[in-house]
Protein backbone atom coordinates (compact mmCIF):
# COMPACT_ATOMS: atom_id res chain seq x y z
CA UNK A 1 0.00 0.00 0.00
CA UNK A 2 1.48 3.51 -0.91
CA UNK A 3 2.45 5.26 2.63
CA UNK A 4 0.30 8.96 3.03
CA UNK A 5 2.48 11.71 2.67
CA UNK A 6 3.30 14.12 5.58
CA UNK A 7 1.44 17.51 5.85
CA UNK A 8 3.39 20.48 4.74
CA UNK A 9 5.14 22.84 6.30
CA UNK A 10 6.74 25.95 5.47
CA UNK A 11 9.00 27.50 7.78
CA UNK A 12 11.60 30.53 7.57
CA UNK A 13 15.31 29.04 7.96
CA UNK A 14 16.65 25.74 9.70
CA UNK A 15 19.43 26.83 12.25
CA UNK A 16 21.69 29.99 12.28
CA UNK A 17 19.85 33.04 14.63
CA UNK A 18 16.53 33.03 13.04
CA UNK A 19 15.98 29.32 12.32
CA UNK A 20 14.38 26.27 13.82
CA UNK A 21 16.82 24.80 15.78
CA UNK A 22 18.45 21.41 14.40
CA UNK A 23 17.17 18.78 16.43
CA UNK A 24 14.05 19.96 16.46
CA UNK A 25 13.38 19.63 12.63
CA UNK A 26 14.63 15.93 13.14
CA UNK A 27 11.39 16.18 15.72
CA UNK A 28 8.98 17.70 13.66
CA UNK A 29 9.91 15.83 10.74
CA UNK A 30 9.10 12.37 12.28
CA UNK A 31 5.47 13.66 11.39
CA UNK A 32 5.61 17.23 8.97
CA UNK A 33 7.41 17.45 5.43
CA UNK A 34 9.32 20.67 6.40
CA UNK A 35 9.85 22.93 3.82
CA UNK A 36 11.94 25.52 4.34
CA UNK A 37 11.35 29.40 2.38
CA UNK A 38 14.15 28.93 0.15
CA UNK A 39 13.18 25.47 -1.17
CA UNK A 40 9.38 27.08 -1.69
CA UNK A 41 10.43 29.99 -3.41
CA UNK A 42 12.64 27.78 -6.17
CA UNK A 43 9.63 25.75 -6.47
CA UNK A 44 6.73 27.37 -5.62
CA UNK A 45 4.35 26.01 -8.68
CA UNK A 46 4.14 22.33 -7.36
CA UNK A 47 5.06 23.37 -3.13
CA UNK A 48 2.22 26.07 -3.30
CA UNK A 49 -0.97 23.60 -3.54
CA UNK A 50 0.92 20.97 -0.71
CA UNK A 51 1.45 23.51 2.30
CA UNK A 52 -1.00 22.99 4.65
CA UNK A 53 0.70 25.07 7.60
CA UNK A 54 3.55 28.19 8.64
CA UNK A 55 5.38 27.60 11.39
CA UNK A 56 6.47 31.43 12.74
CA UNK A 57 9.46 31.12 14.85
CA UNK A 58 10.52 33.79 16.06
CA UNK A 59 8.45 36.26 14.01
CA UNK A 60 9.12 34.53 10.58
CA UNK A 61 8.54 34.06 7.91
CA UNK A 62 6.04 37.21 7.70
CA UNK A 63 2.46 36.18 6.86
CA UNK A 64 1.63 38.95 4.47
CA UNK A 65 -1.25 38.60 1.39
CA UNK A 66 0.71 37.48 -0.75
CA UNK A 67 1.93 34.47 0.99
CA UNK A 68 -1.45 33.90 2.10
CA UNK A 69 -2.83 34.51 -1.47
CA UNK A 70 0.18 31.82 -2.35
CA UNK A 71 -1.03 28.98 -0.37
CA UNK A 72 -4.15 27.86 -1.52
CA UNK A 73 -4.45 24.92 0.88
CA UNK A 74 -2.86 26.55 3.93
CA UNK A 75 -4.83 25.85 7.33
CA UNK A 76 -3.23 27.16 9.73
CA UNK A 77 -0.93 29.46 11.33
CA UNK A 78 1.14 28.35 14.22
CA UNK A 79 3.17 31.23 16.09
CA UNK A 80 6.03 30.11 18.92
CA UNK A 81 5.34 32.44 21.85
CA UNK A 82 2.16 33.92 22.82
CA UNK A 83 2.62 37.38 21.39
CA UNK A 84 0.78 38.05 18.43
CA UNK A 85 1.32 41.53 17.46
CA UNK A 86 3.53 41.04 14.10
CA UNK A 87 0.43 38.92 13.15
CA UNK A 88 -2.44 40.55 10.88
CA UNK A 89 -5.06 37.99 12.60
CA UNK A 90 -7.76 39.23 10.83
CA UNK A 91 -6.14 39.10 7.51
CA UNK A 92 -5.16 35.56 8.42
CA UNK A 93 -8.98 35.07 9.16
CA UNK A 94 -10.07 36.40 6.42
CA UNK A 95 -8.38 33.61 4.15
CA UNK A 96 -10.25 30.79 6.31
CA UNK A 97 -7.01 30.26 8.30
CA UNK A 98 -6.58 29.46 11.79
CA UNK A 99 -4.06 30.75 14.12
CA UNK A 100 -2.88 29.04 17.31
CA UNK A 101 0.05 30.24 19.85
CA UNK A 102 1.57 28.43 22.67
CA UNK A 103 0.96 30.39 25.71
CA UNK A 104 1.82 27.61 28.23
CA UNK A 105 5.34 27.09 27.00
CA UNK A 106 6.10 30.65 27.74
CA UNK A 107 4.07 31.87 30.70
CA UNK A 108 6.76 30.18 33.45
CA UNK A 109 10.04 31.31 32.09
CA UNK A 110 8.91 34.94 31.20
CA UNK A 111 7.50 35.10 34.59
CA UNK A 112 11.12 33.94 36.51
CA UNK A 113 12.53 36.45 33.84
CA UNK A 114 10.27 39.42 35.49
CA UNK A 115 11.57 38.45 38.84
CA UNK A 116 15.27 37.89 38.15
CA UNK A 117 14.79 41.75 36.68
CA UNK A 118 13.14 42.64 39.70
CA UNK A 119 15.68 41.45 42.52
CA UNK A 120 18.81 42.18 39.88
CA UNK A 121 17.31 45.96 39.50
CA UNK A 122 16.79 46.08 43.21
CA UNK A 123 20.05 44.17 44.21
CA UNK A 124 22.24 45.78 41.88
CA UNK A 125 23.45 42.35 40.39
CA UNK A 126 24.69 43.54 37.08
CA UNK A 127 26.82 46.62 38.91
CA UNK A 128 27.82 44.15 41.41
CA UNK A 129 29.04 41.82 39.12
CA UNK A 130 31.28 44.58 37.55
CA UNK A 131 32.77 45.72 40.48
CA UNK A 132 33.43 42.16 41.62
CA UNK A 133 35.23 41.57 38.18
CA UNK A 134 37.27 44.46 37.56
CA UNK A 135 40.38 44.89 37.74
CA UNK A 136 40.67 47.70 40.69
CA UNK A 137 39.07 46.38 43.77
CA UNK A 138 38.77 49.54 45.17
CA UNK A 139 35.11 49.54 45.22
CA UNK A 140 34.99 45.49 45.93
CA UNK A 141 33.11 46.04 49.30
CA UNK A 142 30.28 47.75 48.31
CA UNK A 143 30.00 50.92 49.76
CA UNK A 144 26.45 51.08 47.95
CA UNK A 145 23.14 49.62 48.86
CA UNK A 146 20.70 47.93 47.26
CA UNK A 147 17.14 47.85 48.27
CA UNK A 148 14.48 44.59 49.53
CA UNK A 149 11.36 43.27 47.60
CA UNK A 150 10.30 41.60 50.94
CA UNK A 151 7.50 43.62 51.85
CA UNK A 152 7.63 45.97 49.05
CA UNK A 153 4.31 46.60 46.35
CA UNK A 154 4.61 45.19 43.20
CA UNK A 155 2.17 46.49 41.07
CA UNK A 156 1.31 43.61 38.02
CA UNK A 157 -0.43 45.34 34.84
CA UNK A 158 -1.59 42.77 33.05
CA UNK A 159 -2.92 39.77 34.74
CA UNK A 160 -3.30 36.80 32.01
CA UNK A 161 -0.87 33.62 32.81
CA UNK A 162 2.29 35.25 32.70
CA UNK A 163 1.14 38.01 34.96
CA UNK A 164 -0.47 35.27 37.82
CA UNK A 165 2.48 33.41 37.52
CA UNK A 166 4.85 36.32 38.02
CA UNK A 167 2.01 36.95 41.41
CA UNK A 168 2.65 33.64 42.69
CA UNK A 169 6.18 34.20 42.60
CA UNK A 170 6.41 37.22 44.38
CA UNK A 171 3.79 35.60 47.20
CA UNK A 172 6.68 33.93 48.29
CA UNK A 173 9.06 37.39 48.57
CA UNK A 174 5.71 38.47 51.13
CA UNK A 175 5.30 41.17 48.59
CA UNK A 176 2.05 43.45 48.30
CA UNK A 177 0.10 42.62 45.05
CA UNK A 178 -1.49 45.12 43.34
CA UNK A 179 -2.37 44.03 39.70
CA UNK A 180 -4.77 46.23 36.66
CA UNK A 181 -6.27 44.21 33.77
CA UNK A 182 -9.02 44.64 31.48
CA UNK A 183 -11.09 41.95 33.73
CA UNK A 184 -10.76 41.70 36.76
CA UNK A 185 -9.55 37.89 38.16
CA UNK A 186 -12.03 35.77 40.15
CA UNK A 187 -11.70 36.06 43.88
CA UNK A 188 -10.10 32.36 44.36
CA UNK A 189 -7.58 33.46 41.70
CA UNK A 190 -7.26 36.51 43.81
CA UNK A 191 -6.90 35.30 47.27
CA UNK A 192 -4.47 32.42 45.92
CA UNK A 193 -1.96 34.76 45.61
CA UNK A 194 -2.95 37.81 47.83
CA UNK A 195 -3.57 40.12 44.87
CA UNK A 196 -5.71 43.58 45.30
CA UNK A 197 -7.59 44.69 41.90
CA UNK A 198 -6.95 48.01 40.99
CA UNK A 199 -9.76 49.31 38.90
CA UNK A 200 -7.52 52.42 37.92
CA UNK A 201 -3.97 51.75 36.43
CA UNK A 202 -2.85 55.53 37.94
CA UNK A 203 -4.04 53.84 41.50
CA UNK A 204 -1.49 50.47 41.16
CA UNK A 205 1.02 52.88 39.50
CA UNK A 206 0.77 55.40 42.25
CA UNK A 207 1.37 52.78 45.25
CA UNK A 208 3.64 50.00 43.44
CA UNK A 209 7.41 49.89 44.30
CA UNK A 210 8.13 47.97 41.52
CA UNK A 211 5.50 47.94 38.75
CA UNK A 212 5.78 44.97 36.13
CA UNK A 213 4.71 45.52 32.51
CA UNK A 214 3.12 42.18 31.34
CA UNK A 215 0.06 42.84 28.56
CA UNK A 216 -0.11 42.07 24.96
CA UNK A 217 0.90 45.02 22.77
CA UNK A 218 -2.37 45.57 20.94
CA UNK A 219 -3.80 49.61 19.71
CA UNK A 220 -4.94 50.17 22.89
CA UNK A 221 -1.70 49.29 24.97
CA UNK A 222 0.38 50.89 22.68
CA UNK A 223 2.79 53.90 24.80
CA UNK A 224 0.53 52.42 27.75
CA UNK A 225 2.95 54.10 30.18
CA UNK A 226 3.70 57.54 29.18
CA UNK A 227 4.87 60.82 30.66
CA UNK A 228 1.80 61.12 32.62
CA UNK A 229 1.50 57.10 34.07
CA UNK A 230 5.89 57.98 34.54
CA UNK A 231 4.91 61.04 36.60
CA UNK A 232 2.32 59.19 38.94
CA UNK A 233 5.18 56.33 39.85
CA UNK A 234 6.94 56.60 42.96
CA UNK A 235 10.54 58.77 42.75
CA UNK A 236 12.03 55.02 44.34
CA UNK A 237 9.69 52.86 42.12
CA UNK A 238 11.43 50.59 39.15
CA UNK A 239 9.65 49.83 36.04
CA UNK A 240 10.34 46.53 34.50
CA UNK A 241 8.96 45.15 30.80
CA UNK A 242 8.54 41.62 29.92
CA UNK A 243 6.31 42.47 27.26
CA UNK A 244 6.66 44.21 24.19
CA UNK A 245 8.76 47.58 24.05
CA UNK A 246 6.05 49.66 22.03
CA UNK A 247 3.59 49.77 25.50
CA UNK A 248 6.36 52.02 27.15
CA UNK A 249 7.06 55.90 25.33
CA UNK A 250 10.50 55.27 25.90
CA UNK A 251 11.51 58.56 25.19
CA UNK A 252 9.33 59.76 28.35
CA UNK A 253 10.87 56.75 29.84
CA UNK A 254 14.86 57.99 29.10
CA UNK A 255 13.72 61.80 30.82
CA UNK A 256 11.93 59.74 33.79
CA UNK A 257 15.17 58.25 34.44
CA UNK A 258 17.44 61.08 34.08
CA UNK A 259 15.57 63.73 35.82
CA UNK A 260 14.76 61.29 39.67
CA UNK A 261 10.85 60.68 38.07
CA UNK A 262 11.36 57.03 38.97
CA UNK A 263 14.65 55.16 39.95
CA UNK A 264 15.41 52.46 37.98
CA UNK A 265 14.03 50.51 34.96
CA UNK A 266 14.81 46.68 33.85
CA UNK A 267 13.57 45.84 30.37
CA UNK A 268 13.60 42.48 28.75
CA UNK A 269 12.06 44.37 25.50
CA UNK A 270 12.98 47.29 23.71
CA UNK A 271 11.90 49.08 20.28
CA UNK A 272 13.27 48.65 18.29
CA UNK A 273 15.68 45.62 19.58
CA UNK A 274 18.12 46.22 19.75
CA UNK A 275 18.24 49.53 20.24
CA UNK A 276 20.78 51.76 18.42
CA UNK A 277 24.18 51.49 20.18
CA UNK A 278 23.80 54.83 20.88
CA UNK A 279 20.83 54.91 22.80
CA UNK A 280 20.57 56.84 25.70
CA UNK A 281 18.82 53.46 27.44
CA UNK A 282 21.76 52.04 27.32
CA UNK A 283 23.86 54.02 28.97
CA UNK A 284 22.38 54.91 31.78
CA UNK A 285 23.56 53.49 35.19
CA UNK A 286 19.85 52.97 36.70
CA UNK A 287 19.11 50.71 33.92
CA UNK A 288 19.47 46.95 33.24
CA UNK A 289 18.63 45.57 29.42
CA UNK A 290 18.54 41.91 28.45
CA UNK A 291 17.70 40.91 25.26
CA UNK A 292 14.47 39.74 24.82
CA UNK A 293 15.11 36.16 26.49
CA UNK A 294 11.33 36.02 28.17
CA UNK A 295 10.87 32.35 26.55
CA UNK A 296 14.50 31.87 26.25
CA UNK A 297 15.05 28.31 27.69
CA UNK A 298 15.80 25.21 26.45
CA UNK A 299 12.76 23.59 28.21
CA UNK A 300 10.31 26.73 26.51
CA UNK A 301 11.40 26.22 23.14
CA UNK A 302 11.40 22.06 23.12
CA UNK A 303 7.47 22.52 24.69
CA UNK A 304 6.66 25.12 21.78
CA UNK A 305 7.34 23.96 19.40
CA UNK A 306 5.90 20.45 20.56
CA UNK A 307 2.58 23.11 21.41
CA UNK A 308 3.10 23.77 17.39
CA UNK A 309 3.22 20.37 16.26
CA UNK A 310 0.05 19.74 18.14
CA UNK A 311 -1.71 22.40 16.53
CA UNK A 312 -0.61 21.59 12.89
CA UNK A 313 -1.92 18.10 13.07
CA UNK A 314 -5.12 19.19 15.11
CA UNK A 315 -5.89 21.85 12.49
CA UNK A 316 -4.69 19.15 9.55
CA UNK A 317 -6.99 16.64 10.81
CA UNK A 318 -9.67 19.01 11.41
CA UNK A 319 -9.83 18.47 15.14
CA UNK A 320 -9.98 20.91 17.90
CA UNK A 321 -6.95 23.20 17.62
CA UNK A 322 -4.94 23.54 20.76
CA UNK A 323 -4.32 27.23 21.56
CA UNK A 324 -6.19 28.24 18.86
CA UNK A 325 -7.05 32.41 18.60
CA UNK A 326 -10.17 33.98 18.15
CA UNK A 327 -10.83 37.72 16.91
O1 LIG B 1 5.60 36.56 22.90
C1 LIG B 1 6.37 35.77 23.43
O2 LIG B 1 6.03 34.67 23.82
C2 LIG B 1 7.81 36.14 23.60
O3 LIG B 1 7.97 37.50 23.81
C3 LIG B 1 8.60 35.74 22.39
O4 LIG B 1 8.24 36.55 21.33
Amino acid sequence: MEEKEPPYVLINVIGGPDGVYEDHVAYLEKHLKIITMKEFLKNKQVLRHKIQAVFVWYYKPVVDKELLQSLPNLKVVVNSGVGVDHLDLKLIFSFGVKVANTPLAVSSPTADLGIALMLASARRIVEGHQIAVSPDTKHFNADWLGEEVTGATLGIIGMGGIGYKVAQRAKAFDMKILYHNRNRRNVVDEEAVGALYCHKMEDLLRQSDFVMLVVNLTPQTARLIGEKELGLMKPTATLINICRGQVIDQDALVKALQNGIIKAAALDVTYPEPLPRDHALLHLKNVIITPHIGSATAQARHLMMKNMLESILAAINGLPVPNELHV
